[in-house]
């Protein structure tokens, strides 16, 4: 009997891979004795959720080797997604959803006397990301596995991931994030398969046994990287593909020399250096830290991810020449784009290919998406860093640039200004290497992540290279999992789908356009507004929980929830907030439309502004939040640590979701998808992916207002004074007063004055612009609010039209479009 065989029947005899209610309870109560060593009536909250985790973690792997099985017999072709970040979430709940045991489950422990809602709360948030990137690449390999594609997703297992925000006295504190305090029963670490990295040091040329001329890099220091896998179990499917996260580990933990030398600390700083290179995640979202920790970060993740795929590739008995035949490595924007030069590296120095074919190799290989055109976002490393930590690499691209630009002089003849604009080195300054021209030279296919910002980066970032070489250019708007954020964050909407139109829409969510037909159907109607009611109740309870502020679920849930940047225009909301509030104050029996501004989102520490965003949102509420002539007709609140957990208990209690970015700015959004999947209206600039959902959801069911990106460019070219703006709109103008004097800050004129002169001598985001357009549009949302009927169906509406918007959607066009990779159903063992 074979191996594989043997481990099917001895699978089969154990009750382990069962998924009835019964064999979960008497597993469940194993894993706590077994695992947790405890027994019910002592156990804590968090052993039971760990009792749990590992049995549901057993079904799991059960289909995990059962994958991985039938991908190593069919040597099949396998998408490596290459990205610096994976905001995943916890993972039980959406474990228990795509396993469809959810109910048995909840089931089973209340069956024992406990509440799964109160185990899935014990669980800690891997928050391994900073925003819409990094949680991307998390629905993405969520789909990849739903619709069995062979994939592996390859990242950094850090061991603090973004800081845990707490709001004290109206500012942003950013605390460690201890995300690994008691241990992670998702993952496995495989020392088996660690690798080792250099960095540092130097290059030399020598002519081997044979002869050859060969290039040998004496590195500094080499860390060890430790994979911990992951498995990424797909929605009602037995595929569970691989998540690898790498963590830095010393070659020598102990030195034993220098500690018999009295010396201890020089003894461990091996162990203390290496492992600080998976130490922690850099908190900035589209602004890059040109720290030098940073690029050993990228490089050494994708040394150890290249490192493995060639260690998959023989072991299948594939050969280096058919790599890009195995193995389709998309770059998740620039933060993995050194892996060009490192397959390079690899085939060139290793493998001693001719340059020629080693470059068809890796142009085959790599794809790279693009996520923003914000100039400061565009990473390139100084020369003189990259020298001293990967002088081959440099070595490198300087030969990829020399040949690259002997191509574009070929096609531009004499044009040098367009050789220097392509070039991968930066002349300026002390020279740089531009990372986007690394990934777009060394690839076969380029894409930004929405219509829009496709057709920007062909016109603007990347115009050069798109008149170079039009045909890598592609368009693959984003998507998000509807496991996560409809099966698992709103049960309630998800049960009317069932009864409605079945659940089929979780694995096609295509489906949800036969709601259309119930949108005129005043009891579905009836129905859909007492599930949003519902919802915005649990809302309310998670904020007077969490910020101890009362509000009404019956006012209109106004959202805006992302990272803090002044691009994303928190600070334009709040203009018109403080422009009600005044409306109000002048008359205080006005008819109001009661409102509760919600706001959430992280600022990057070291970005002082977006942090007085925060304090100016907190110092608005304190304010409105206690005016008696305000009557709570008006609530501004900001939730603190916005996460993928706390996300998923705002976006079903939302009415109104805010994209309101400058035209031109967000490359896509994500949020603004999960809001109109879960019932909310959106108010937003034609930006991003808001343009096509409006195109999806039809222009009559979206609030749109503010110049287009193209007017943007022509009133910037026009010459722009905010002041001239400001100044002839009365209400602007009074707003801005009430902040200038001091309102929000206890008549301290000096608290928000960086953002009031960043308004009128720049207005860099054209908040003033754009302001009267967006007081309207407000109005017109208040007018349609108060039509209840109307309201409701607009919203039945966005739902049903959201289809486009699954992730599965965006994944299959990157395996048409990019990857070329099929299916692969796994049976089970
Ligand atoms: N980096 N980056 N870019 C972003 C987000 N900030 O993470 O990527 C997201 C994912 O592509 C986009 O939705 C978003 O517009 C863009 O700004």
């Amino acid at each position: 009997m074979s191996p594989t065989e043997l481990s099917a029947d001895l699978l089969h005899a154990s009750d382990r891979t069962s998924l009835s209610k019964d064999s979960f309870k008497r597993a469940f109560i194993d894993n706590l004795f077994y695992t947790q060593g405890k027994f019910l009536q002592v156990a804590t909250h968090k052993d039971y959720y760990q009792a749990l985790a590992y049995t549901v973690r057993d079904r799991l792997l059960y289909r995990w080797v059962s994958t991985a099985t039938a991908y190593t017999g069919q040597v099949s072709r396998t998408v490596s997604y290459l990205s610096a970040e994976f905001l995943m979430g916890p993972s039980l709940g959406n474990t228990l959803i795509n396993l469809g045991i959810l109910d048995e489950v909840r089931q089973a422990v209340g069956e024992l006397g406990l509440d799964l809602t109160d185990l899935l709360d014990q669980e800690a948030e891997p928050g391994l990301g900073n925003g819409g990137l990094g949680r991307l690449a998390a629905c993405f390999i969520d789909s990849l596995a739903t619709l069995e594609l062979p994939a592996l997703g390859y990242g950094i297992r850090y061991e603090h991931g973004i800081f845990y925000q707490t709001i004290v006295d109206g500012w942003q504190v950013e605390n460690t994030d201890n995300w690994l305090r008691y241990g992670n029963p998702w993952e496995i670490r495989r020392p088996e398969w660690s690798v080792e990295v250099k960095i540092g040091g130097f290059t030399e040329t020598y002519t081997d046994t044979e002869d050859r001329h060969r290039v040998r890099w004496v590195p500094a220091k080499t860390v060890v990287g430790v994979p911990f896998d992951s498995p990424i179990p797909g929605y009602r499917v037995n595929t569970a593909n691989t998540l690898r996260l790498w963590s830095a580990e010393a070659t020598q933990s102990f030195d034993f020399e220098v500690f018999n030398r009295g010396d201890y600390l020089g003894a461990v700083n091996k162990k203390v250096t290496s492992e600080n290179l998976t130490k922690i995640l850099y908190p900035n979202d589209e602004t890059p830290q040109g720290k030098e920790l940073r690029l050993e970060q990228q490089y050494f993740f994708v040394a150890c991810s290249l490192h493995d795929m060639i260690r998959i590739l023989k072991g299948q008995g594939g050969s280096i020449e058919r790599f890009h035949e195995k193995f389709a490595v998309q770059l998740n924007d620039t933060h993995p784009a050194i892996g060009v030069a490192e397959l390079m590296r690899i085939l060139v120095d290793d493998y001693l290919l001719p340059w020629n074919d080693a470059w068809s190799i890796t142009t085959q290989t790599f794809g790279y998406t693009n996520h923003t055109l914000l100039p400061e976002a565009l990473e390139r490393w100084p020369l003189d860093l990259f020298r001293r930590l990967l002088p081959r690499h440099l070595e490198l691209i300087f030969e990829i640039n020399e040949r690259f630009l002997h191509d574009v002089r070929v096609a531009f003849l004499g044009d040098e200004a367009r050789v220097r604009a392509l070039s991968l080195i930066d002349e300026t300054g002390e020279r740089y290497v531009r990372m986007a021209h690394l990934a777009t030279v060394g690839s076969h296919a380029v894409n930004g992540v929405a219509t829009l910002h496709s057709d920007l980066l062909k016109k603007d970032v990347l115009a050069d290279f798109y008149a170079l070489s039009p045909q890598k250019f592609h368009s693959i708007t984003n998507g998000v999992t509807p496991r996560r954020w409809l099966a698992l964050a709103n049960p309630r909407l998800c049960e009317l789908f069932r009864e409605t139109i079945g659940d089929g829409w979780a694995k096609e969510l295509d489906q949800l356009r036969r709601l259309e037909r119930h949108a005129d159907d005043a009891a579905f109607a009836e129905r859909w507004r007492a599930i949003k009611l519902d919802n915005k109740r649990q809302l309310a309870d998670l904020i007077v929980q969490r910020t101890g502020i009362e509000v009404d679920p019956e006012s209109m849930f106004d959202v805006q929830v992302k990272r803090i940047h002044e691009y994303k225009r928190q600070h334009l909301a709040v203009l018109q907030i403080i422009a009600m509030y005044h409306r109000l104050k002048s008359d205080p029996n006005a008819e109001v439309l009661p409102r509760t501004f919600i706001f959430s989102g992280k600022a990057a520490p070291g970005y002082a502004i977006a942090k007085l965003m925060i304090r100016l949102i907190t110092a608005i509420g304190d304010v409105i939040n206690y005016d008696p002539e305000v009557r709570g007709r008006l609530k501004v609140v900001f939730m603190p640590n916005f996460s993928v957990t706390t996300g998923q208990r705002i976006y079903p209690g939302a009415d109104l979701s805010e994209q309101i970015s400058l035209a031109g700015k967000e490359a896509s959004g994500t949020g603004n998808m999960k809001f109109a999947m879960n019932g909310a209206l959106t108010i937003g600039t034609m930006d991003g992916a808001n343009i096509e959902i409006c195109e999806e959801v039809g222009s009559d069911n979206f609030f749109t207002f503010g110049m287009t990106a193209a007017q943007v460019e022509e009133r910037r070219r026009a010459g722009y004074d905010p002041r001239e703006v400001i100044e002839a709109n009365p209400e602007l103008h009074a707003v801005v007063e009430l902040i200038r004097n001091g309102l929000f800050s206890r008549g301290d004129t000096e608290l928000f004055k960086p953002i009031i002169d960043g308004l009128l001598w720049h207005d860099t985001y054209m908040l003033a612009a754009d302001y009267a357009s967006y007081s309207d549009c407000q109005l017109e949302v208040d007018r349609a609010y108060r039509d209840t009927a109307r309201w409701t169906r607009m919203s039945i509406l966005n739902v049903a039209r959201s289809g486009k918007f699954s992730s599965d959607r965006s994944i299959q066009e990157y395996a048409d479009k990019i990857w070329k990779v099929t299916p692969v159903s796994v049976p089970l063992l």
